[in-house]
């Protein structure tokens, strides 16, 4: 059983809008809705858990789930930390689980085939993250002054979804926790307990709607593929 955690609990503080970034409506559709419809519409994937804010749920009820009719989908409460809410997550997903994909409600420009090669990854290799190679020079910087240039050529930008059996990434969030570890992805917590993960290329269409200037390109995105 191949279970999805769409996080969509965050504050979206850098979006800079009155409402939460998740509800924003691009070319006419929520974005939290163009991602839901995305794993609906994948066939490999039967259990979809969304993590949203508890105080926008009759908003998410209503103006989402209603609204779309995604009927079978399992609503779980984010956490203070983007981890704590897919923590939530993982403890609804159904115990048959196998194989769990995390994935950014504010990427809703997944496409299917990606998800399907890294399920299909995630079988044999246990974890496996989507990402694309750094197209810029990366620098480590400390006080303004830059320390490192890592080789580019062995640089990759992680996105989602981060796709993981389900007892290395539930062993890895409770070790995780136990030592008060937070990370910015879920690969952290699994490198973090000696797991290795794979890569698998994404797209650079995958982008995090994180900032308004995303707005500009997420609507060029959706144009492109009318
Ligand atoms: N406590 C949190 C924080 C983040 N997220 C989700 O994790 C994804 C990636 O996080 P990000 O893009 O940073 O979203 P926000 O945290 O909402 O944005 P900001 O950091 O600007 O507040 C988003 O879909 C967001 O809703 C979450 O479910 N719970
Ligand atoms: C998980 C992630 O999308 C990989 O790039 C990213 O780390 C999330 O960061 P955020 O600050 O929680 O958006």
């Amino acid at each position: 059983m191949n279970s999805v955690i769409i996080v969509a609990a965050g504050s979206g503080k850098r979006m800079n809008t009155d409402i939460n970034k998740q509800f924003i409506k691009l070319n006419g559709k929520e974005m939290i809705a163009r991602t839901i419809e995305v794993f609906i519409n994948n066939k490999n994937i039967d259990e979809i858990v969304v993590c949203i804010r508890e105080e926008e749920k009759d908003f998410f009820i209503k103006n989402i789930v209603d609204k779309y009719n995604f009927n079978n989908i399992k609503i779980a409460y984010g956490g203070k930390e983007r981890q704590d809410s897919i923590y939530n997550g993982l403890k609804e997903v159904s115990t048959s689980c196998n194989i769990v994909l995390i994935h950014d409600g504010a990427r809703p420009f997944v496409d299917s085939q990606t998800i399907d090669k890294s399920i299909q990854v995630a079988r044999e290799k246990k974890a496996v993250v989507v990402g694309v190679p750094a197209k810029d020079t990366i620098k480590v910087v400390e006080d303004g002054v830059i320390k490192e240039t890592p080789k580019r050529s062995k640089l990759w930008l992680a996105q989602t979804p981060q796709v993981f059996d389900y007892n290395i990434i539930m062993r890895a969030y409770q070790e995780a926790y136990k030592n008060n570890y937070y990370g910015t992805d879920d690969s952290m917590l699994v490198e973090y307990i000696g797991q290795s993960v794979s890569m698998v290329m994404g797209s650079y269409e995958n982008i995090k709607i994180t900032c308004p200037e995303d707005l500009d390109f997420a609507k060029e995105i959706i144009n492109k593929r009318a």
